[in-house]
């Protein structure tokens, strides 16, 4: 824009900006032009676009101010009219459009210049010759000449009308007759001007057109490109976003996956936590307790040692008592040896008696026989003699003679009134020298030696029963006493008192304390031919007594007082075949009468330990009781091992099992029974009534074999 108003400044009236002006009424003149001012423009542009970048920006047009006479705004003012779509580039079309707007613009105005030049011009003519002398003459002419180019439109064409003027007035001054040709051919000339000048607007506004379209074209390329870069963008930017989200997509769910473990590590964790807090609670609990057993353990050992120390003393006691007690029993022993003596001189005195009444008896005999015959002769007094002879009879001697039947019941009385010094004489030296004087004293063929040899030779009369027992007065303990208590009173002098005629050989023993219960019971049964003494133990409330009372009685009572000190029944069953007498002793289970129980364990033929199977502690005892009846006896005493209460189930608390191991390991018999419902009461006693017995009749044949007494008890177990 510049340039144009340089060479505008520069050459504003030039004579070839003249001649360019008549031949841009030409159409070919016309494009050179147009070629011409886009040329420029473009070297205008290059001009200003000093690095090529192919634009204009407004710093560039800023650059010219040095090198062109206008102000920074001036050069704004410029550059702001030449971006037409105001983005602050300059592209060279609109550089070329804007280049070209503006100089036909200045074209334009410089016509207008060069008209009133011309005016000026035509007026200084005019002056001139306004001045010259031809004043008039030149006036029509110039007026005619005025005319003509009116006529002709020849000032649209023509800048300088002077040359057509001068030529003009020549032909009419010299040649007047030429003056129409020339005048038709500037007619010709002007109206051919005239279509060339008419053309050249045609081509310049087909041109602007062109450019137009061109313009348009360019400017809808570059809207295109500028959309095609727009959705590229946002392609690329769409891309990049889902290639965005299914990154962070992917991170989520690689976060999540993380969040998730974190939450089970959590978890875990305070599970974790939770069993440490449970088993450090557990060890404090566990330290708790074990202080609290160690507490427990140092008083149980000190209560220990108390309880050790008071055993030393018991012991120290019981040893002391042991003593006594052996003292005793040495005492008694020599006792016993006196009154055996004393017996013994009092049986040869009563062998002496009875050789005496033997004598005598054959002496009667004979002097019944005499008589008899002499009766035989006077038969009239038959009836009085015989009622003389029952009288006679009635004697003792008479029952002697008798036979068989009347020879029991005499024994019978002859134990009432022997069996007892001979009770009193028991301990160890019992019927031996009785037994083996027997033979030969009694009469042959009485059926009794072998017989009484085989019969059980321990009675328990052999048993003093212990003082203590003088306390209860059961009815068979007080029978027992009143039968003790008889004799002693007459064991100092027995002899005088007994008939001589009461040494049965018949008789091997006394009848055993409590055989008022058996004849009651048996009545009807022959007398047992064996005797076995057996002891219930076992703790308070097992059902001892009960026991007892089912067996012997055959009943159950309930509100059985606790048993004070010792009782006996007697019981005979038949034992395959055999009658068997068994002395039942019922104990007391309650701790204070264990002493006296132990000391029955020594003369006992077989022990039953009663245990209640719905007490707990009753069966733990069991053992207790063992070691003591093995202290007492080693062991060689048959053993029964009852459960009792076996009605009572729903309440057991010893199952069969312990029972029955605990008798296996120990070699028991072994049965649960009820004195309730009396199940396995009998059944069991049976059993060791037979056990006693086949024992003893190995012993039995032992001694047969053998051929001389043995020691009645043997070990069984
Ligand atoms: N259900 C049931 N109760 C029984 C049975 N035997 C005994 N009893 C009860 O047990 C309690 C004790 O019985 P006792 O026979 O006196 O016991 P004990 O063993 O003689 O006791 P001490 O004399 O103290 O040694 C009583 O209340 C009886 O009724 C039984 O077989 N079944
Ligand atoms: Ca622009
Ligand atoms: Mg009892």
């Amino acid at each position: 824009m510049a340039c144009p108003d340089r060479k505008e400044d520069s050459q504003p009236r030039s004579p070839s900006w003249g001649l360019k002006r008549s031949r841009a009424c030409l159409t070919q003149e016309q494009v050179a032009s147009q070629l011409a001012m886009l040329r420029k423009a473009q070297e205008f542009f290059q001009t200003c676009d000093v690095e090529g970048k192919g634009f204009i920006a407004r710093r560039d047009m800023q650059r010219l101010h040095e090198e062109l006479p206008l102000s920074l705004q001036d050069l704004e003012d410029v550059f702001d009219a030449l971006d037409a779509d105001g983005n602050g580039f300059l592209t060279p079309e609109e550089f070329a459009t804007g280049f070209r707007h503006f100089f036909s613009q200045s074209n334009s105005s410089q016509e207008n210049e060069d008209e009133q030049v011309a005016q000026l011009q035509e007026e200084k003519v005019y002056q001139s010759r306004g001045d010259g002398d031809l004043g008039d003459v030149d006036q029509d002419e110039e007026a005619q000449f005025q005319m003509l180019m009116d006529k002709l439109g020849a000032q649209k064409v023509l800048e300088d009308e002077s040359d057509v003027k001068q030529l003009w007035l020549q032909l009419k001054k010299d040649e007047p007759h030429l003056l129409s040709s020339f005048e038709d051919f500037l007619t010709r000339i002007f109206s051919q001007l005239q279509e060339a000048h008419e053309e050249k607007n045609e081509l310049e506004c087909a041109l602007k057109k062109k450019i137009a379209a061109y313009d348009e074209e360019i400017q809808h390329l570059y809207e295109e490109m500028e959309q095609q870069i727009k959705s590229e963008r946002e392609q690329f930017l769409l891309k990049d976003t889902e290639r965005f989200q299914a990154r962070s997509q992917e991170l989520e769910k690689k976060l999540f996956a993380k969040e998730q473990e974190l939450e089970r590590l959590n978890q875990q964790q305070k599970r974790l936590e939770g069993q440490c807090m449970a088993l450090h609670n557990d060890k404090h609990e566990t330290k708790t307790e074990n202080t609290k057993l160690k507490l427990t353990n140092q008083e149980l050992a000190q209560e220990l040692e108390r309880t050790s120390r008071e055993l030393q003393d018991a012991q120290q006691q019981l040893e002391s008592l042991q003593q006594e007690a052996c003292k005793l029993y040495q005492e008694k022993e020599m006792e016993v040896y006196r009154v055996t003596e004393s017996l013994q001189r009092e049986k040869l005195g009563l062998l002496k008696q009875l050789d005496f009444l033997r004598e005598r008896n054959k002496h009667l005999r004979d002097e019944r026989d005499i008589s008899f015959q002499k009766d035989k002769a006077a038969k009239a007094n038959t009836a009085a003699s015989k009622a003389s002879w029952k009288q006679r009879s009635g004697s003792v001697i008479g029952k002697y003679v008798d036979n068989g039947g009347i020879r029991r019941s005499q024994s019978e009385e002859e134990e009432d009134v022997f069996s007892i010094p001979r009770r009193k004489s028991s301990l160890g030296l019992s019927a031996y020298p009785l037994t083996e004087e027997e033979p030969g004293t009694s009469e042959p063929g009485a059926g009794g030696p072998l017989r009484r040899a085989l019969r059980r030779i321990i009675s328990i009369e052999e048993d003093p029963l212990p003082q203590l027992l003088d306390v209860t007065t059961e009815q068979p303990l007080n029978k027992c006493s009143e039968e003790e208590g008889v004799p002693s009173q007459g064991a100092e002098g027995p002899i005088p008192q007994a008939p001589p005629l009461t040494l049965s050989p018949k008789s091997p023993r006394g009848q055993p304390v409590g055989k008022e219960a058996l004849c009651r019971e048996e009545h009807s049964p022959p007398t047992p031919d064996r005797l076995f003494k057996i002891v219930f133990v076992g703790n308070s409330a097992v059902g001892k007594t009960s026991l007892l009372r089912r067996l012997c009685d055959e009943h159950f009572s309930t509100g059985i007082a606790a048993t004070v000190g010792i009782d006996y029944r007697v019981k005979t069953i038949n034992v395959d075949g055999s009658q068997v007498a068994l002395q039942l002793w019922d104990t007391a289970g309650q701790e204070r009468y264990r002493c006296i129980t132990q000391q029955f364990f020594r003369k006992v033929d077989g022990i039953i330990i009663v245990y209640d199977l719905t007490a707990k502690e009753s069966f733990l005892s069991v053992r207790q009781w063992l070691s003591s009846i093995e202290e007492a006896m080693g062991g060689r005493v048959p053993v029964l091992l009852l459960g009792n209460k076996l009605d009572n189930e729903k309440e057991r608390e010893v199952p069969r099992g312990l029972g029955e191991q605990l008798a296996k390991e120990n070699n028991l018999i072994f049965y649960e029974c009820s004195a309730y419902s009396g199940h396995n009461t009998k059944e069991s006693l049976l059993q060791l009534a037979r056990f006693l017995k086949e024992q003893e009749d190995i012993v039995r044949e032992d001694i047969i074999q053998v051929g001389r007494p043995t020691k009645k008890k043997s070990c069984c177990r």
